[in-house]
């Protein structure tokens, strides 16, 4: 498998453990979606494969460990979205976006033309280009968050990890991103990693699915295969309804389990 992998990766923090031996693959051309419950360690998990967290385990591109965490020969590799970013930083949309070709230049050098070319086909990308030279503390929520990716994908890194893209977006915007994901992932053979909470999205734009819960991978595979899986609702303690409206899979919560009705404690044997 030619992508990015995790192997045994785990993060303690004060003597927690919040993710737990996670083996998981996300192979080029693809977009891998990471989703479960509120706590159940997904952003911890993005967060370590990033560098941004130490961790135990390794973590692989094609097969050879990622550089050193917060190198600039790493930051060439893994672009990282981080979930609600609060961004303070009085400068113009297109500066941020600039920004993100930093690790492609030398000290002392600035943009080239094939880096502005970058950053315009990422503000293009992102629909972004309307508010490219207004200051990113006026954008509303959304153009801000669409602002933070086209900034990620500026840098042309072999690996996306997104955590909540598209949180912020209106429902046109979440599909036009997700699709743009898909098509990076497709026409550039980047590994793109996703963290969902829409399940709908997921079964439209993810190839494969990473279900988690308790800081460990209760099932992953092919995105059907887990969203068809009885470890879907025992792992939300939620009845999903899933179907097709045009031939696009939705997924839905249809009512909260009883504590009798799932029984997480069998996570561990699901993958
Ligand atoms: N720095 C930290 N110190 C202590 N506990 C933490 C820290 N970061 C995260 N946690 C805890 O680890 C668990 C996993 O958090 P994480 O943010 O990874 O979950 P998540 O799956 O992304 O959740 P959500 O869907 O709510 O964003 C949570 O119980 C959280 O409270």
């Amino acid at each position: 498998m030619t992508g990015l992998a995790t192997e045994d990766v785990g993060v303690r923090v004060g003597g927690r453990s919040l993710v737990d031996g996670v083996s998981l693959e996300a192979p080029r051309g693809a977009v891998t979606g990471v989703i479960g419950p509120n706590g159940a360690g997904k952003s911890t998990l993005l967060r370590a494969i990033a560098g941004v967290l130490p961790h135990a385990g390794r973590v692989t591109l094609d097969g050879a460990p990622l550089p050193r965490p917060g190198s600039r020969t790493r930051a060439r590799l893994v672009g990282y979205l981080p979930q609600c970013q609060d961004v303070h930083w009085p400068v113009t949309a297109r500066r941020a976006v600039e920004l993100g070709r930093l690790p492609h230049l030398g000290p002392w050098s600035s943009l080239s033309r094939a880096d502005t070319a970058e950053v315009d086909a990422a503000l293009t990308k992102t629909d972004s280009t309307r508010f490219a030279d207004a200051t990113v503390t006026t954008l509303s929520g959304g153009e801000r968050a669409r602002v933070l990716l086209a900034r990620v994908l500026a840098a042309q890194t072999a690996v996306v990890l997104a955590d909540e893209p598209v949180a912020a977006l209106d429902p046109g915007h979440q599909l036009a991103v997700m699709e743009m994901l898909r098509d990076e992932a497709r026409a550039e053979r980047r590994a793109v990693v996703v963290v969902l909470h829409d399940l709908s999205l997921a079964a439209r734009a993810c190839e494969h699915l990473v279900l988690m819960d308790g800081g460990r991978v209760v099932m992953a595979g092919p995105a059907d295969e887990v969203l068809g899986s009885p470890w879907l609702d025992r792992t939300y303690a939620v009845q999903f309804g899933q179907g097709h409206v045009r031939s696009v899979p939705v997924v839905t919560p249809v009512r909260r389990l009883e504590a009798g009705e799932h029984r997480p404690e069998e996570h561990r044997h699901a993958s």
